[in-house]
């Protein structure tokens, strides 16, 4: 089988020693090209060559970002979905969300583990969804508003040097949200089948749940939604100070991150855990950030869910049908 190591060398929590032990480890059972990233836009170009060639697989070592990337560069590669390369993740990043909501174990040794079991085993992939923001796959959420003006602002400080870190988020979350009109919401949000959504200030669009993680907690906006279903919708029709502490404290309070967690609700939220599309219009610019990428401002998006978008290696399935979000064997 020929398969393709993509690896980001400056992902948080990658190493030159775990690097160097994964390819060797990947090697004993694949046919292996390892490819570096050099920039920003690397990824997806390697990942569409891998697709464009023929391989059967992409391995992915880097954290969410550059997981977009490969998962862009796949599917602008193969536009046959019979042609296109399984994906592995191996996480690398601080978060990794797309691959804990799909089975991945976060742990990078044992998710390699995870890997090579399966081929190992002749395991099949599970299969997984998508979302599209316009043109862009995503692959855990998509958000216009305040998230994307996080970061936006998030990036421009790690641009200028910094670190990022959970409170670096916070403070921009904060003062993106005292700097917001919140007498003034932007958005009409559409989805089939429903009346139209006016007066909304922010709109996430999930493919999976949780939402991400904070300080390694889930954060749930949609607990029904998985890389098997639909997409989930989250909008905020009011940013008044009652209604954001009550709605935080849903995301972030006690027993929010269970299992069987009802999820943020109240007269000000709109939500949806499976819808195949979703439109919205904003009266005025307003920025788009996709798997933590800032867009730029837009007057608006549509977002479609892909299902059975890819097929990814490494994960198992419970004997319910199901790990956390995963599809079904293929
Ligand atoms: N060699 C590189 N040099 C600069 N930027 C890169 C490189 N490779 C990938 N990138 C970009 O850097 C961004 C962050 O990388 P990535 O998501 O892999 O790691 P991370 O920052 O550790 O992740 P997280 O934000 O989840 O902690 C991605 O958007 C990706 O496009």
């Amino acid at each position: 089988m020929r398969a393709m190591l993509i690896v980001n060398p400056h992902a948080t929590s990658t190493t030159a020693r775990r690097r160097d032990l994964l390819a060797h480890a990947l090697a004993a059972e694949v046919d292996l090209s390892v490819e570096h990233t050099a920039d920003r836009g690397h990824a997806a170009e390697l990942a569409a060559k891998a697709a464009q060639t023929g391989a059967a697989l992409v391995v992915v070592h880097g954290g969410d970002g550059t997981v977009n990337e490969v998962v862009n560069g796949i599917m602008a590669g193969a536009a046959d979905d019979g042609a296109r390369p399984m994906l592995a993740v191996v996480p690398g990043g601080s978060t990794n969300v797309f691959a804990r909501a799909i089975g991945v174990d976060p742990d990078p040794t044992a998710a390699t583990e995870q890997v090579l079991d399966a081929l190992a085993t002749g395991r099949p992939p599970v299969t997984a969804s998508l979302g599209m923001a316009d043109d862009r796959y995503f692959t855990f959420n998509a958000g216009l508003g305040l998230d994307a003006e996080v970061v936006a602002a998030v990036e421009e400080d790690r641009a200028a040097g910094a670190t990022v870190t959970n409170a670096l988020h916070v403070r921009k979350t904060v003062r993106r949200f005292l700097a917001s009109d919140r007498r003034r919401p932007r958005l009409t949000v559409e989805i089939p089948g429903r009346p139209p959504v006016t007066g909304a200030h922010l709109l996430f669009v999930s493919n999976v749940d949780p939402w991400t993680y904070w300080e390694g907690r889930p954060i749930r906006t949609n607990p029904g939604t998985s890389a098997r279903r639909g997409l989930g919708v989250f909008a905020l029709r009011s940013l008044g100070v009652p209604t954001v502490v009550r709605v935080v404290g849903q995301l972030v309070g006690p027993g929010s991150g269970r299992p069987d967690a009802r999820g943020p609700h109240g007269r000000a939220v709109v939500r949806d855990d499976d819808v195949p599309l979703v439109r919205a219009v904003s009266d005025r610019p307003i920025g788009l950030q996709v798997d933590g990428d800032y867009l730029g401002l837009r007057p608006g998006a549509t977002f479609r869910g892909v299902p059975d978008a890819l097929r990814v290696l490494g994960p198992q399935i419970a004997a319910s049908g199901g790990g956390a979000g995963a599809g079904r064997p293929r």
